[in-house]
This record gives C-alpha cells, sequence and structure tokens, in this order.
C-alpha cells in the first residue's frame, strides 16, 4: 500500500466535521480519535457521531477507540461501516477474538500499543491484524511532542512484521509533523496519523502533500 497520510479530526473544527472532511479528501483515511474519559483523560465522541461522519466522508475512517472493554463496544463500529477499527491491547481481554469479529463485520482490525507496552508479547498475534499501532505520546491529547523513545519500538515491530513475511501495516500516531515523520518512516512505520501539523496548517492539503514528500524520501 506504501505511506499513508492519516489526519486526525481530533484536531478539527468539531461543529463543522464535515467540511474538515472535506479540507483532508486527498488524504488516505481520516483518523477518528474514540476516547470514553476512562481509559484515557478526555472524552471525544462515540457511536453516533462515527455513523454520521461515515454518511459524508470523501475517505474511510479509520477509528482508534481508547476506550475500556473494548471488547464489549468495538464491534459496533465494525457492524456500522467504519473501515478501520483499532483497539488498545492494554484494555483487551481477548485481543485475538476481537480482531477476528472486526475482520467478520469487514473491517481491518488494528491494535495499538501505548508508549510503555513492549511489542513483544504481542508478536505472535501479529496474523490476526491488519495494522499495528505504536502510539508516539500518551493517548488522549493532540498537540503533545513526540516520543523519540518510541523509536526503537517502532523499528522491532517492522522487524517483526516483516521477519513473520506479513502484510500489516505499521501505524505511528502522535506528535507526527513535517520535523518528525523521516525519523519514524526511516524507523519503518508507513502510515502517519497527524492531527495538529494537518488542521492547524491553512491549506491542509499541502500539509498532507509535505507529510507524504517527507516519508516517501525517508524511505529511500
Ligand atoms: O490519538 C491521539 C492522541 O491520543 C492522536 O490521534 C492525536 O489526535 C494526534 O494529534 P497530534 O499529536 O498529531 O496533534
Amino acid at each position: 500500500m506504501g505511506i499513508q497520510i492519516n489526519p486526525s479530526i481530533l484536531s478539527a473544527d468539531f461543529a463543522n466535521l464535515e467540511a474538515e472532511l472535506g479540507r483532508i479528501a486527498d488524504a488516505d483515511w481520516a483518523h477518528v480519535d474514540v476516547m470514553d474519559g476512562h481509559f484515557v483523560p478526555n472524552l471525544t465522541l462515540g457511536l453516533p457521531i462515527v455513523e454520521s461522519l461515515l454518511k459524508v466522508s470523501p475517505v474511510p475512517l479509520d477509528c482508534h477507540l481508547m476506550i475500556e472493554q473494548p471488547d464489549r463496544w468495538a464491534p459496533a463500529y465494525a457492524e456500522a461501516g467504519a473501515q478501520g477499527v483499532t483497539f488498545h491491547a492494554e484494555a483487551a481481554a481477548a485481543p485475538v477474538r476481537l480482531a477476528r469479529e472486526l475482520r467478520r463485520h469487514g473491517a481491518r482490525a488494528g491494535m495499538a500499543l501505548k508508549p510503555a507496552t513492549p511489542v513483544e508479547p504481542f508478536v505472535d498475534l501479529l496474523p490476526e491484524l491488519d495494522m499495528l499501532l505504536v502510539m508516539t505520546v500518551e493517548p488522549g491529547f493532540g498537540g503533545q511532542s513526540f516520543l523519540d523513545v518510541t523509536l526503537p519500538k517502532i523499528r522491532r515491530a517492522r522487524a517483526a512484521i516483516a521477519g513473520a513475511g506479513l502484510d500489516v501495516w505499521l501505524q505511528v500516531d502522535g506528535g507526527v509533523s513535517a520535523s518528525t515523520i523521516e525519523r519514524a518512516a526511516e524507523a519503518g512505520a508507513d502510515v502517519f496519523v497527524a492531527g495538529s501539523a494537518v488542521y492547524g496548517a491553512e491549506d491542509a492539503a499541502a500539509a498532507v502533500a509535505e507529510l507524504r514528500a517527507k516519508a516517501q524520501a525517508a524511505c529511500g
């Protein structure tokens, strides 16, 4: 699939989400941060709004569920038609069963790791996943600084994916900007979530293009 740029609507104007999705029509996916105020100390939006966004979005929705009990709540996002659903490894009781359920409903199944969660305990689960998300900030808020301490984990995750001969996308999320994306791409990420770097720019399409060009250049 190559390099993908997924703007996070967490940094968009929540009063004008349809128009804000229109600004990123050149992106690959729109990243939708679902936060429950428990798994992370922030509250955003849930299934009814995702259902509405699915009707108007020019790009597929990559739903990142920062919630407790994803085994209970995540399948409904896939059933609603979300093209990608990512749950957190730290919160899932039965990640394999959950990933299979998401896929059965036609969604790409993603699993996310917080910065301090190692990838090694989950390597054997990779064949059950379509995407692994390595968080490059502590989840909960946009506008934080990229954590360079996550780079070795991105490298180890890429090595595990390549070593197993899998086509699992490796996403990074948090602090991704024109000045950090090359480091993440060199470490092996291929899907980049960017909130403030895209929605904070006057020209969102130009910001997406710049991020894409930098990531592609870094991958050689
Ligand atoms: O999941 C999250 C934050 O928890 C992200 O998706 C943020 O929305 C990224 O925002 P920036 O760091 O790019 O501003």
